[in-house]
C-alpha cells in the first residue's frame, strides 16, 4: 500500500469565512468625516507598511515575461517570525541519523510522495513550491493539505527567487536538497518553451548557485528524465548510452541540466545525483499525463487519442510506479556523499552520479488503455492516431542495473497493480464522474 494511500484523499473543503456584514447608514456629520479621514490614513499607512516589509513582494529584478509571472512568480509572501518558526519546525530532524532536506516542487506529484516518505522516517523536510497553474492548482493545494497534516510545511515561492533560497539556508542548515521543481511534460514544450528554460535551466542554476555558496554545502539529488535518451535506439537505455539527440525542448533542458550539474560539481565540489525518471504514475499524479487524462476521458465517454508509430508501430513506455521512484529517491539521498566545497570554493573531488529509475518492463500504450478499461469497467473510445511530431519518442526502456548495484533499487510494482491503486485514488478523489479532473 502506498505510504500516503491511507490518508483521506478528499481535498480539504475550504469554507470561506463570511465576514460579519453590518449595514450602517452613514450620516455625513462633520465628526463622521473627521473619523473617516483618520481611519483612511491608518489604512493607507498599513498598506505602505505591508509593501515595504516583505522582500518578496518587491518587483522581481529579473522581470519575467507576463506569462511566466502569471504562472509562477506571483506575489508570494514569506518572512516574519511565525513563518520562520514554521520553517524551522518542519525542517527539524526527529530521528537519530536523520537528514534535513529542502524539497523543491513539494506540492508536485513526486515531491509530495517523497516529502511524506522522508517525514515518516523522521527526517526534517521543508517544501518549496510556486503552485503554478500548469495543471489544476487545486490538486497541488490538496497535496499541500495532505503534507501539512504530516507536519511538512511548503513555503510558497519560486526557485528563481534566490533571496528566498538564501533566507531558507540562513534559517536551516539543510544537509540535502531534493530538487524536483521543474516544468514537466514533453508535448507542452512546443506551446510554452520559455517556461522550460525558466524552471529547468534558470531555476536549476539558481538552486545550484545558492547551494554552492552556503556553508556547509548540501548534497543535491535532482530529477532528470528518461527523455534525455531521445532518439537513442539501443535498448534497454543504459546510463552509458548517448544522450545527445533530444527529441523535445523538455528533454533538451533536462540534458542541459545534467551538463550544468557537471559544471557545478567540477568547479564548486557540489555532490550531485541526477535521477532519470521513466514515466512515473500513481495516486496524486499529474493530470497532464496520459494515464490520468485517459481515466478522466474514459469515464466521461470521450474518445482518447492513442498514438502509434509508422507502419502501425507500437508506442510503449516503461511506466514506473511512484512508490518505487520514492524508494530510489530516498536511496539516492542516503548514499549521497557530502559536497566538498564551502563558501563557493572547491576543496576536493565530489560525487557526480546519474541513475535510471525505471520499471524495466515497457508496456504498449494500448495495453495501458485495456488495463484502465478493466479497472474502470468502461469501454474506451479509442482513436488511433499517428504519433505527432511534437517531442514524443516511440518507446522507453530502462536498464536499471547501475541503480540496483549502487542504490539497491528494485521496482516491485507492475502496471496492473499500480494502476489499480491509481484508479482507487482517482475515484475517491474525484468521484466516479460527476466531479472530474480538469
Ligand atoms: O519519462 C519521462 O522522462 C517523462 O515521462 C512523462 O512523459 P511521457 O512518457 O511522454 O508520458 P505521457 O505524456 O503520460 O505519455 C505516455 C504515453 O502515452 C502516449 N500518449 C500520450 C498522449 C496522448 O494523447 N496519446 C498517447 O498515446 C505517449 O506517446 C506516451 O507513449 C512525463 O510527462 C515527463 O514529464 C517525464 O519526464
Amino acid at each position: 500500500m502506498s505510504h500516503i494511500d491511507n490518508i483521506p484523499s478528499t481535498p480539504g473543503k475550504f469554507k470561506m469565512d463570511k465576514s460579519p456584514y453590518i449595514h450602517h447608514r452613514l450620516r455625513w456629520h462633520s465628526s463622521s468625516i473627521a473619523k473617516l479621514t483618520f481611519w483612511s490614513f491608518i489604512f493607507l499607512g498599513l498598506i505602505l507598511v505591508f509593501f515595504f516589509r516583505s522582500p518578496s513582494t518587491a518587483p522581481s529584478s529579473t522581470s519575467p515575461s507576463s506569462d511566466l509571472s502569471r504562472r509562477s512568480l506571483r506575489t508570494n509572501s514569506w518572512g516574519g517570525p511565525t513563518w520562520e518558526k514554521r520553517v524551522k519546525s518542519s525542517a527539524k530532524i526527529r530521528s537519530r541519523n536523520g537528514i534535513s532536506v529542502l524539497v523543491t516542487g513539494a506540492a508536485g506529484f513526486v515531491g509530495t510522495h517523497v516529502s511524506a516518505a522522508l517525514k515518516r522516517r523522521g527526517d526534517g523536510v521543508l517544501g518549496l513550491d510556486n503552485f503554478n497553474d500548469y495543471y489544476d492548482p487545486s490538486l497541488k493545494r490538496a497535496r499541500q493539505a495532505l503534507l501539512e497534516r504530516t507536519g511538512v510545511f511548503i513555503v510558497e515561492g519560486d526557485i528563481n527567487d534566490m533571496a528566498l533560497l538564501k533566507k531558507l539556508f540562513d534559517i536551516v542548515q539543510f544537509t540535502h536538497v531534493m530538487h524536483l521543481a521543474a516544468q514537466a511534460g514533453v508535448r507542452y514544450a512546443m506551446e510554452n518553451p520559455s517556461s522550460y528554460v525558466h524552471s529547468n535551466i534558470a531555476g536549476l542554476v539558481s538552486v545550484l548557485e545558492v547551494c554552492k555558496s552556503v556553508n556547509p554545502q548540501p548534497a543535491i539529488v535532482w530529477a532528470s528524465s528518461s527523455s534525455v535518451y531521445g532518439l537513442n535506439t539501443k535498448v534497454p537505455f543504459s546510463e552509458k548510452d548517448r544522450t545527445d539527440q533530444p527529441a523535445s525542448l523538455y528533454a533538451a533542458t533536462k540534458k542541459a541540466g545534467e551538463e550544468i550539474a557537471h559544471t557545478y560539481n567540477h568547479i564548486y565540489g557540489l555532490s550531485l545525483t541526477g535521477l532519470r525518471f521513466f514515466t512515473v504514475y500513481g495516486p496524486w499524479g499529474r493530470p497532464d499525463m496520459a494515464y490520468f487524462f485517459f481515466t478522466r476521458d474514459i469515464l466521461k465517454g470521450k474518445s482518447i487519442p492513442i498514438f502509434e508509430a509508422a507502419n502501425h508501430g507500437t508506442v510503449a513506455r516503461d511506466f514506473t510506479y511512484v512508490d518505487d521512484i520514492v524508494k530510489g529517491c530516498l536511496a539516492a539521498l542516503d548514499t549521497a556523499e557530502k559536497s566538498t566545497g564551502s563558501g563557493g570554493k572547491k576543496k576536493g573531488a565530489a560525487q557526480l552520479r546519474v541513475f535510471n529509475l525505471g520499471n524495466t518492463s515497457p508496456v504498449p500504450v494500448s495495453d495501458l488503455v485495456s488495463i484502465l478499461e478493466r479497472l474502470l469497467k468502461v469501454k474506451a473510445k479509442r482513436l488511433i492516431m499517428k504519433l505527432p511530431r511534437n517531442g514524443d519518442v516511440q518507446f522507453t526502456h530502462a536498464n536499471i542495473s547501475l541503480a540496483q548495484r549502487e542504490l539497491g533499487y528494485k521496482p516491485t510494482t507492475d502496471l496492473q497493480t499500480g494502476l489499480k491503486k491509481f484508479v482507487r485514488w482517482y475515484l475517491s478523489y474525484y468521484g466516479s464522474g460527476k466531479k472530474s479532473a480538469q
